[in-house]
């Protein structure tokens, strides 16, 4: 492509610029240090915090999507759409877990500089994280009480994912719509070790459930990581958010979203 044509081309689209699609003024003057004077390493916080929130909300909505094309079951025929969006998921959990990396470059001293100055804002706060777990299958409306200091409009979004279907509910659609029994925890285990020892009839429900409990172990996989940054920032102290700190989010290490295709493991 020649530069005129690159020219031309570029002044057929009228108004349109990469600073104004993407927002960018907007969104480059979203980082305010609340520090003063400014600690360096306030920046990366924030920074890292609004790429974790952009991807959340992401994931929200590429898992709404897969839930919906699995609650269409066998016969919505976008089994395989949902197949593929999991897929994406899982790389996108991938990078989360893997940006921890980069706020460990951040001392305890150098974020002792400013970590005062946020309580009693944490990320236990966050509610796209609360809507991501809820969505997967971990409704907890006591977080609902829990949370202080949110928004009405954000209490309404958590209130709708506590009220809408979550991945798991569409995977018994999933299975239900295949045929197997799925009335009860003890029918979807029987439906799934079906499943398991025929995976050339059932190829699609078992992708399914392995792309399930691959969303489950990155999940996991975030909490470990972040707990053990938590424990290398700031030790045994409490949380700005008012929690014990680090004693809090390992009693959380153990949450699953779907046990029982972590059970169907030990009756293969
Ligand atoms: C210096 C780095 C960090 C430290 C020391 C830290 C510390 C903590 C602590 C102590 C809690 C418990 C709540 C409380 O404050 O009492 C918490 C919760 C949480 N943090 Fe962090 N955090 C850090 C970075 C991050 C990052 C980068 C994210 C990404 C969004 C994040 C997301 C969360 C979430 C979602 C919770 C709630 C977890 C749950 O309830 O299961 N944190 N964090
Ligand atoms: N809870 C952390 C502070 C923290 O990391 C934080 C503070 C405000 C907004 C988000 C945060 N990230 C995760 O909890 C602490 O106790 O040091």
């Amino acid at each position: 492509m020649t530069v005129e044509n690159f020219v031309s081309f570029g002044e057929q689209g009228a108004q349109l610029t990469y600073g104004s699609y993407l927002r960018l003024p907007q969104l480059l003057d979203s980082q305010h240090l609340e520090s003063d004077p400014p600690a360096h390493d306030e920046l990366l916080f924030i920074t890292i915090h609004q790429v974790y929130e952009l991807w959340f909300k992401q994931l929200l909505h590429e898992v709404s999507a897969a839930r919906d094309a699995m609650l269409g079951g066998q016969g919505g025929g976008r089994l395989w759409w949902a197949q593929h969006l999991m897929a994406r998921v899982h790389v996108i959990e991938r990078v989360l877990v893997q940006q921890v990396d980069v706020l460990e470059t951040m001392t305890p001293q150098d974020f002792l500089e400013f970590r005062q100055r946020l309580a009693p804002a944490s990320g236990f706060q966050s509610v796209q994280f609360r809507e991501l777990e809820f969505m997967s299958g971990a409704k907890d409306p006591r977080y609902l009480d829990r949370f202080k200091g949110i928004t009405e409009a954000e209490r309404q979004h958590l209130d709708a994912r506590l009220a809408e279907p979550t991945l798991w509910d569409a995977f018994v659609a999933v299975l239900a719509s295949f045929g197997l029994a799925a009335g009860s925890d003890e029918e979807v285990s029987a439906s799934m070790r079906t499943v398991a020892h025929d995976r050339d009839q059932y190829a699609v429900v078992w992708a399914l459930a392995e792309a399930l409990l691959q969303h489950d172990e990155l999940a996991a996989s975030w909490r470990a990581r972040h707990v053990v940054m938590v424990e290398r920032m700031i030790g045994s102290k409490s949380g700005t958010g008012g929690s014990s700190g680090s004693s809090y989010l390992r009693s959380r290490l153990p949450v699953r979203y779907y046990p029982l295709l972590w059970d169907l493991r030990s009756e293969l």
